[in-house]
């Protein structure tokens, strides 16, 4: 893959390093992609500057697939990226193949063999075990929780070599204690992901690109 000689304006998948550069247009803004829109019709011909970062992309790639998940308390999402910022796994908080939803508990209390505990996949475990790619050796891994001890085993174990986290709420339990132990011993660095916008949002609505109403309806599923 090409690389283009100024990586922070790069906005293709080939860029070897997460941009982390603030815009001074983007600080604690939000935009809609019908804003980023209406912005692009009514500009010049440079390239926007309000795109979204690597982190921000992939973070947020990790919060919309978390909304998969049918946990009724926390939702949590993962999305693993390889050196040239291409996804090669996404994973959620779920129920393992044939352990129907419905049929299995989601709840935090009693015996625990009723507990969602003993069933749920975690969405880091997912993630890797959903790879689309060989291995996820010197990846990262984007999760909104700081992951557990026995992801972290995963995480170690998969080649995954950096974690971006945005809630770290279990840092004094002894299962985060633990995965920071096993990602300080086995050289798997770990940060915290800070926004660099309040709201990302996709709102269907805002899109108007012309020529919208000359697609086709949704499939709809033969009655026959
Ligand atoms: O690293 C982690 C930690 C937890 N999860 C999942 C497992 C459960 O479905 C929920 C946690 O439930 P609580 O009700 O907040 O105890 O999150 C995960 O996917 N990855």
């Amino acid at each position: 893959m090409d690389r283009l000689p100024d990586s922070s304006s790069s906005d293709c998948p080939g860029e070897s390093r997460p941009d982390t550069t603030q815009d001074a247009q983007s600080l604690l803004g939000s935009m809609t992609l019908g804003d980023a829109h209406q912005q692009a019709t009514s500009s010049s011909t440079g390239p926007r500057a309000d795109y979204i970062s690597w982190d921000d992309l992939f973070m947020s790639s990790a919060f919309l697939i978390a909304m998969r998940s049918k946990d009724p308390v926390t939702q949590v999402g993962a999305c693993i990226v390889n050196d040239e910022n291409k996804i090669v796994g996404m994973g959620y908080n779920g129920m393992p193949n044939g352990c129907h939803d419905n049929v299995f508990p989601w709840g935090k209390t009693g015996d625990p063999i009723d507990m969602k505990y003993m069933y749920v996949c975690h969405a880091e475990m997912n993630a890797v075990l959903n790879k689309n790619s060989s291995d996820v050796k010197n990846c990262r891994i984007y999760v909104g929780l700081f992951p557990c001890n026995e992801c972290a085993k995963i995480i170690i174990q998969s080649g995954i070599k950096e974690v971006i986290f945005l809630s770290d709420k279990n840092r004094h339990q002894p299962a985060a204690m633990a995965s920071r132990r096993m990602f300080n011993s086995a050289g798997v660095t770990y940060r915290q992901y800070l926004p660099q916008k309040t709201q990302i949002t996709i709102d269907f609505s805002k899109v108007n690109w012309g020529n919208m109403s000359q697609m086709p309806p949704s499939p709809k599923k033969s009655l026959l």
